[in-house]
């Protein structure tokens, strides 16, 4: 019986090569199912890919994995054995690391004693500062990261890759990374899969959250796609697949992408931008007219973020005016009511910071900044706020079961939406959007540019801040690229590619 001797060792190697089993996992929220028996197996040392629209059950799945949450049913297993009531710290010390969108950071200590946080080397009950600092050190090198400087300090790049720096140096075999690469520049980007070959390489395992298909083609081995809770597809061989294989698997149909007609820079100046001189920004002009969508890119601290922020009042601005359909050169706005007053809104990048206030409801976080249009000598018309919030809540395709739930209950790409929806409500003249579709799935992407696109039609003039080239590519009229706080290049036409646009802002 030699075949079948073949076939049980071919088993038990097969079994081995499994670092992590998920199996029948279900996960109910009151009527709500968010996994439907979901089981997958993950590989030894490889890069799994996890993927699925907003709301499809990825963070819920990950959640459980790492001992955040607990399943309704449904059973862990780790190197064969079952996992039972695992919590966040008994799934660390077995080896398995979560590292989630929002870094889980101390701020009053120093970059260098975050990073070894639970592992500080020490003798005799006293921790090693020199060896710390050294270690520290030689981990940081490359990342641009002072190790002696305030995790408070640190900008949200920074603190993000602290934390996958301290989920990789923890000794974990199993290290989910939940949409890791949002905000990071495409050096990061490239150091931070280098590093995850590197680690695979050594038999750690990678399971990997992105809604975008290049990086998945790029650093994933396998992948398993989600639909609405239940395992949809997947693949063992991610080089088997093109990209649009991929969007098919992840939306059950094809993926209808958007381009914009991009327009020339013609007729009237709308809005008008002089000698604006603010921290890391020195601008002598910026002319947007009615209807234009500009591209605003560059490197961390390169002034395209900074200069966004100082038109809303974020930012201070030393020096500078802005001036409306050829009127007079006003101040810049002191403050984001006083931007919001002269008709410009503005999308943050930190939806945590000043994105949507999670124990509201959908429909009173899009109502929030529109306020005035809705009122009529102090009234707030209430139908009116009814059929807005109903219009932005289907157009933007906010998977939850009303506008009335509360915003915390909804997936990060569904709340981006909801934040989304609240710039757009205020019917600026002047719409900044920071990162405007990070955390949304591919789908709801173009559907996203799609309606820029229409609202710049009616006359918005449209500012996106963006580290996404393919956004860039899709959405606009012509690309600032920022270097030292200054235009060092306007991109238009033809010449608008990703990889130009790649190559003039790593420059
Ligand atoms: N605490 C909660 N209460 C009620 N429903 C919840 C809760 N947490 C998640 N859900 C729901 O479970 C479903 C799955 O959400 P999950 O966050 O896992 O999606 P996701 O695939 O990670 O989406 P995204 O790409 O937007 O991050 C969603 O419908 C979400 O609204």
């Amino acid at each position: 019986m030699p075949v079948q001797m073949n076939a049980s060792a071919d088993n038990r190697r097969e079994a081995a090569d499994i670092v992590l089993r998920v199996e029948n996992i279900r996960k109910t929220y009151g009527s709500l199912v968010a996994l439907r028996n979901v089981t997958i197996d993950i590989r030894r040392g490889t890069i799994h890919g996890l993927l699925g629209e907003n709301g499809a059950g990825k963070s819920t799945l990950v959640g459980i994995i790492s001992g955040q949450k607990s399943p309704t049913s449904g059973t862990i297993r780790l190197d064969g054995h079952e996992i039972f009531h695992a919590d966040v710290r008994s799934m660390e010390e077995a080896g398995v690391f979560l590292v989630t969108q929002e870094p889980m950071i101390i701020d009053h200590i120093s970059a260098a004693e975050n990073l070894m946080l639970g592992i500080w080397p020490s003798r005799r009950g006293f921790v090693r500062w020199k060896k710390l600092k050294a270690d520290a050190a030689r981990m940081l090198e490359g990342s641009n990261i002072n190790p002696e400087a305030r995790a408070g300090s640190l900008d949200a790049v920074a603190r993000r890759k602290l934390n996958i720096l301290r989920a990789m140096f923890s000794g974990g075999k199993v290290i989910i990374l939940d949409e890791p690469t949002a905000a990071l520049t495409v050096p990061d980007r490239r150091q931070l899969f280098e590093f995850m070959r590197q680690l695979k390489q050594k038999g750690v395992t990678f399971i990997f959250i992105s809604h975008y298909n290049e990086e998945i083609l790029e650093i994933c081995d396998a992948v398993s796609v989600l639909r609405d809770g239940s395992l949809a597809g997947g693949t063992d061989d991610v080089r088997s697949l093109t990209s649009e294989q991929l969007s098919e698997l992840v939306l059950g149909r094809g993926l209808d992408l958007f381009q914009r007609d991009r327009r020339a820079a013609e007729g009237p100046v709308a809005i008008q931008l002089r000698n604006v001189i603010a921290p890391h920004v020195q601008v002598d002009s910026l002319e947007l007219r009615a209807g234009d969508v500009v591209g605003f890119t560059g490197l961390p601290g390169a002034g395209a973020k900074e200069l966004a922020r100082t038109i809303f009042g974020l930012h201070p601005a030393r020096e500078g005016t802005i001036s409306f359909d050829g009127g007079p050169g006003e101040r810049l706005p002191t403050h984001p009511r006083d931007a919001l007053d002269r008709g410009i809104a503005y999308l943050s990048d930190d939806r945590r910071k000043d994105g949507v206030v999670g124990h509201l409801s959908i429909a009173a976080n899009i109502a929030l900044s529109s306020l005035d249009e809705r009122s009529w000598m102090g009234f707030i018309d209430s139908k009116r706020e009814a059929r807005l919030c109903d219009d932005y809540f289907a157009s933007m395709g906010i998977k939850a079961p009303s506008p009335l739930v509360a915003v915390d209950t909804l997936s990060g790409g569904n709340q981006q939406k909801v934040c989304l929806g609240r710039v757009l409500a205020t019917r600026p003249r002047l719409l900044i959007l920071d990162e405007p579709t990070r955390g949304i799935d591919i789908g709801v992407k173009q559907d996203v540019l799609r309606i820029i696109d229409q609202l710049s039609r009616t006359g918005v003039c449209v500012i996106i801040v963006s580290t996404d080239t393919d956004e860039l590519v899709r959405a606009v009229d012509r690309v600032l690229v920022f270097r030292s706080g200054s235009v060092q290049e306007v991109v238009t036409g033809g010449d608008i590619t990703t990889g130009n646009l790649r190559n003039l802002s790593q420059a």
